[in-house]
């Protein structure tokens, strides 16, 4: 083949070349067919194929692989094709009768089930002219298809979409139940190749000779200019490509006549003197600066940075870019005088002041007519206002926010029209709101809002409704609600729709897991009212102060007894030497059990904080609740370890209480081990977890690795860990708060975990490392040639046993034999050589064993030759 066919260098060894070598096909293009057959099946069912225009030889291969056994292949070139397992293929030319003769001397009364056709004409002449030899080629194709063809049968052609394309697209829709164009995907881009798959051959008894006649189906090769409607139809394309450059646009007329490239570059000077300027920008990539007289212009201030910029590369340009095109078109042709500057209109108009004698009544009129306007449009924006309340109100049941019974208070609620006082930042919540796809409705409310500003009389009684508190919690809660409510339907229309959402949740929970997030991690959630339950800190002070606050009037009469009783539990509270580990453990998971959020009696911790003097007048009620406080230093017996008096039996403590009764003075805990148990109140299943995951995958993120690199080299110690957890993000209240905010706040809101360079660089040491390992195909390969060299290896061994075991060997031969023996068991298995010759020059139609080719040889056609070559140097490793 021509020119183009020499492209051996990068442009050909693209994913598919790579593809064709590994698989043993002999030319990329076996992919086309492939993914062709792929997309209409025509391959499985067919017994019988004939394949024009074949060489080397790849959809051979690849209807040999696909067709069922014992098919009738038949593949015809101008030039020799390889042998190929059951196929049967000759030389010859499908343009001539001898080459029909060849095929039906091989089909005999045999009809094909599939032709295929993907001649390329030898180009390299003008383009016009292999376009028109392609069109010809398909059209002696569709010939031979349709003669040798079985009614139903499938023909796939390859054409170049060129001017032609229509016509043969017609011919084909005579003879074909269905026509199809594709471009494969291995079909390259830049090419102009297409394939067209006819399906369901017609088989009409009688065909139009004129059909396969090229004069007839195409038009006029001279005539390779386009016709004025075909012109006018371009110039429209060119404009749209101007004026609407973002849309994408196919060209539907296929390649201009004598241009089958898709860059087109033209000089300035083209475009200045051009008469259509859009129809120009619309049909060229880039304009040029390469004459003179272009480079002249190129230091005029016209001629802005910009506008040579844009001259670049017209196809990534906006409208704005090709109006400032346009501009500097103008202003250039009115510096060369191709333009006669124009005035601007109000400049040549002379102004004529024309003043009317105001007809008095005429306004009353005016004025009338727009004070009804004015009423109609302020009923229509009223009703509107309505519709959109209802609305709301029904979208909100929907999101089941609100029952039914609360549509009645529409009219009141100041919160269904979404406020409009300042008790939530509306702006941030537009924002919000609009990014959770509730712009329409945010915007219908902000309209609304605006008509209120408008109808300030009106908005009166509303404000008045509003000013209530209870009006205004119900207003930020129904608004939080409804924000919550639209985010979880964005959140589960997320899900819905984007798998990769599902991977980044289940990848943030793997990371929850792996990533030291201090004590703020294991206080956070449920986890956090269990703590705060062991410890009675501040938040329960906090709301037991807000209970106090509840009950203080029903509470005045608190006993003595009370905080004697109060100050037994803090005693017993208090760490105690001898209490076992196990035994403090499942103290700290039974009261780990207890619901947190379950109203009931206070911890042990609150009790005692509340027993201080200073609660005495708030009525806290310190008992446990349980009732099972018995008497003073009695072990309740149970030996459960829950603490309800289990260990309190002789220590000071007890002693303490019964002395001073009523009047003693809480001593702090000292810190001391017991304390690490206090921390130690996760749940062991998640440490398990934790530990499985991380045995499996290893640490993955460089702030783990960096704190596990720490604790190893002894630079922070697990007590380091936890205080690092105290951090300004751990202590921070998440309660109430809506879900939408905390998503946001995980994101940005937490400690910066200081990452070590060794940390970083151990962790792309892993990855380098795991990338490296040879891909299955090379491993196996080399596990196959290890193990091969090792069963040699054995038998030689078995060899050479035997030969020690002879007696009619002297020492000394045995030993020789022995080493020949490991020689060769040790050595590798040379590979017979294979010549290759080419089948051209003297070698060209050579039945059996070309002239002076000794031992083993293979026959194929110079671009086969280098194939091998390139084959066997992509593979030896
Ligand atoms: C692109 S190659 C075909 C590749 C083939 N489908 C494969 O997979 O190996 C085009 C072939 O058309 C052949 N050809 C061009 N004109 C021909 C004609 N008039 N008769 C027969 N073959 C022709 C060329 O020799 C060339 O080998």
């Amino acid at each position: 083949m021509g020119k183009a066919q020499k492209k051996t260098g990068k442009g050909r060894l693209d994913k598919y070349y790579k593809l064709a070598k590994e698989q043993g096909y002999r030319a990329r293009s076996a992919f086309k067919l492939i993914q062709l057959n792929k997309k209409y099946s025509f391959l499985e069912s067919a017994r019988c194929c004939i394949d024009l225009c074949a060489a080397p030889g790849g959809w051979l291969q690849v209807a040999s692989k696909y067709m069922p056994l014992n098919s009738v292949i038949v593949g015809v070139d101008l030039v020799p094709i390889k042998p190929i397992p059951h196929v049967v293929t000759f030389a010859s030319d499908i343009t001539t009768p001898q080459c029909r003769n060849l095929i039906r001397g091989e089909l005999k009364d045999w009809k094909a089930d599939v032709v295929l056709h993907d001649g390329a004409p030898n180009v390299g002449t003008a383009w016009v002219q292999d376009a028109y030899s392609q069109s010809e080629l398909v059209l002696m194709s569709m010939k031979l298809a349709a003669e040798f063809l079985i009614k139903g049968g499938t023909f796939v052609t390859k054409v170049f979409r060129s001017a032609d394309y229509n016509n043969l697209i017609w011919v084909f829709n005579q003879l074909f139940g269905k026509v199809e164009a594709t471009k494969p995907p291995s079909s390259r881009n830049v090419s102009a190749e297409i394939f067209v798959v006819c399906r369901d051959f017609l088989a009409p008894k009688h065909i139009d000779p004129k059909f396969f006649e090229p004069k007839h189906v195409f038009k006029d090769l001279s005539a390779s200019l386009p016709e004025e409607g075909d012109k006018g139809m371009s110039s429209k394309n060119y404009q749209a490509n101007v004026f609407q450059p973002e849309k994408k646009r196919r060209n539907r007329d296929g390649y201009d006549e004598g241009n089958y490239t898709l860059f087109k570059s033209a000089g300035a000077a083209e475009f200045i003197r051009c008469n259509d300027a859009i129809a120009f920008l619309g049909s060229v990539n880039k304009i040029s600066f390469d004459a003179e007289e272009e480079k002249e212009w190129l230091k005029m201030d016209v001629t802005t940075p910009d506008v040579v910029a844009n001259c670049e590369d017209l196809k990534v340009l906006g409208k704005g870019d090709f109006k400032a095109l346009i501009k500097w078109r103008t202003s250039l042709r009115e510096e060369l005088g191709l333009e006669v500057k124009t005035k601007p209109a109000e400049e040549l108009t002379e102004t004529v002041e024309i003043t009317e004698e105001v007809d008095e009544e005429a306004e009353i009129q005016g004025e009338l007519e727009r004070l009804n306007a004015e009423a109609a449009a302020r009923t229509k924006r009223e009703r509107r206002r309505a519709n959109e309340i209802k609305q709301r109100t029904i979208q909100r049941m929907q999101l089941q926010m609100t029952a039914p019974l609360d549509i009645g208070m529409e009219q009141t609620d100041a919160a269904l029209s979404l406020g409009q006082e300042d008790v939530f930042d509306l702006d941030n919540a537009g924002k919000a709101m609009k990014r959770m796809g509730g712009a329409a409705r945010l915007a219908e409310a902000d309209d609304a809002e605006s008509d209120e500003e408008e109808d300030a009389g009106a908005e009166a009684d509303d404000d008045v409704a509003l000013d209530s508190d209870e009006e205004e919690e119900r207003k930020v809660a129904n608004l939080e609600a409804q924000l919550d409510g639209l985010y979880d339907a964005y959140r589960d229309h997320l899900r819905e729709r984007d798998a990769k959402y599902k991977v980044n949740e289940a990848r943030k929970n793997a990371k929850h897991r792996e990533e030291w997030g201090g004590i703020n991690e294991r206080g956070s959630d449920e986890d956090s009212d269990d703590e705060s339950d062991e410890e009675g800190g501040y938040d329960k002070f906090e709301e037991a102060k807000a209970q106090a606050g509840a009950d203080s009037s029903s509470e005045d009469d608190t006993s003595d007894e009370e905080d004697v009783e109060a100050t037994r539990v803090a005693a017993k509270k208090r760490p105690i030497v001898g209490d076992a580990p196990g035994e403090a453990r499942s103290r700290k998971k039974a009261r780990l059990a207890e619901p947190a959020s379950a109203p009931g009696p206070l911890s042990r911790a609150a009790q005692v904080w509340f027993s201080q003097d200073c609660f005495a007048g708030a009525g806290i009620d310190v008992s446990d609740g349980e009732g099972e406080e018995d008497g003073e230093g009695e072990s309740d017996g149970d030996g459960d370890g829950d603490g309800d008096g289990d260990v309190v039996s002789d220590g000071d403590v007890q002693m303490k209480s019964s002395e001073d009764e009523g009047d003693f003075e809480i001593v702090p805990q000292e810190p001391d081990d017991a304390d690490d148990e206090m921390w130690d109140v996760e749940d062991e299943n998640e440490d398990e977890i934790k530990q499985a995951h991380i045995s499996k995958h290893g640490l993955i993120t460089s702030e783990a690795v960096t704190i596990a690199q720490q604790l190893v080299n002894r630079e922070k110690t697990r007590t380091h860990l936890i205080n690092d957890g105290f951090n300004r993000y751990s202590l921070n209240a998440k309660d109430g708060l809506p879900s939408w905010f905390l998503d946001d706040e995980e994101k940005h809101y937490k400690a910066n975990i200081p990452v070590t360079k060794e940390a970083v660089d151990a962790l792309r040491a892993k990855m380098r490392a795991l990338d490296a390992r040879p891909i299955k195909k090379v491993a196996e390969a080399k596990a196959r040639k290890k193990f091969r060299a090792a069963q040699r290896l054995e038998k030689a061994m078995k060899k050479a046993e035997g030969v020690n075991e002879t007696s009619d060997m002297t020492e000394r031969e045995k030993a020789k034999q022995i080493e020949k023996l490991m020689q060769k068991g040790a050595a590798k298995k040379q590979k017979k050589e294979v010549k290759v010759v080419v089948a051209k020059g003297s070698h060209k139609g050579v039945k059996g064993r070309p002239k002076g080719v000794k031992g083993r040889y293979v026959m194929v056609d110079s671009r086969m030759k280098k194939e091998v070559i390139s084959f066997t140097s992509y593979y030896s490793f």
